[in-house]
């Protein structure tokens, strides 16, 4: 789960799945990790379902509970896809504007905080060779 805020508010249209209307400084994003190699190997089954409009479906065996964010982005979402429309891309300008931004990752350890603040490992790579 990310919260992305800014100096200035953001705009709806920064966002796919946009559920709010109302402008806001503080915009709340979940993206979900692919199953690792370790889960697939165990047999583990994805539980979770991102139908669109910001909204995500969790399935406990039983039945779908749905939760509602600002923007959600399904395990096979690129980096860019979601530096560009969750508008983190947009804070970096900001930033660079004078504005106060921040990018604050929350979630249990392994399930893509680093990654996603940071990209992918062969991008970070990259950058500091
Ligand atoms: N969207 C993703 N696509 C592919 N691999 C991912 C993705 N998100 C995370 N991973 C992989 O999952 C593993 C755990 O991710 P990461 O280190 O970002 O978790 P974290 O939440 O920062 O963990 P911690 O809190 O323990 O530091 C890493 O090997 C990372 O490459």
């Amino acid at each position: 789960m990310f919260l992305i805020s800014s100096g200035e508010p953001l705009e709806s249209g920064d966002v796919r799945g946009d559920a709010g209307g109302d402008e806001s400084s503080v915009l709340v994003a979940v993206r979900v990790r692919p199953l690792n190699s370790t889960e697939r190997s165990q047999g583990d089954q994805g539980v979770l379902c991102c139908p669109g409009q910001g909204t995500i479906l969790v399935n406990n065996g039983a039945q779908d509970r749905a939760f509602t964010f600002d923007a959600v982005f399904e395990a096979g979402c690129s980096q860019h896809e979601v530096f560009e429309q969750c508008g983190v891309k947009r804070l970096i300008d900001l930033a660079t504007d004078g504005f106060s931004c921040t990018v604050f990752g929350f979630g249990q350890t392994g399930s893509g905080k680093t990654y996603t603040i940071t990209g992918p490992q062969s991008l970070v790579s990259s950058f500091s060779t």
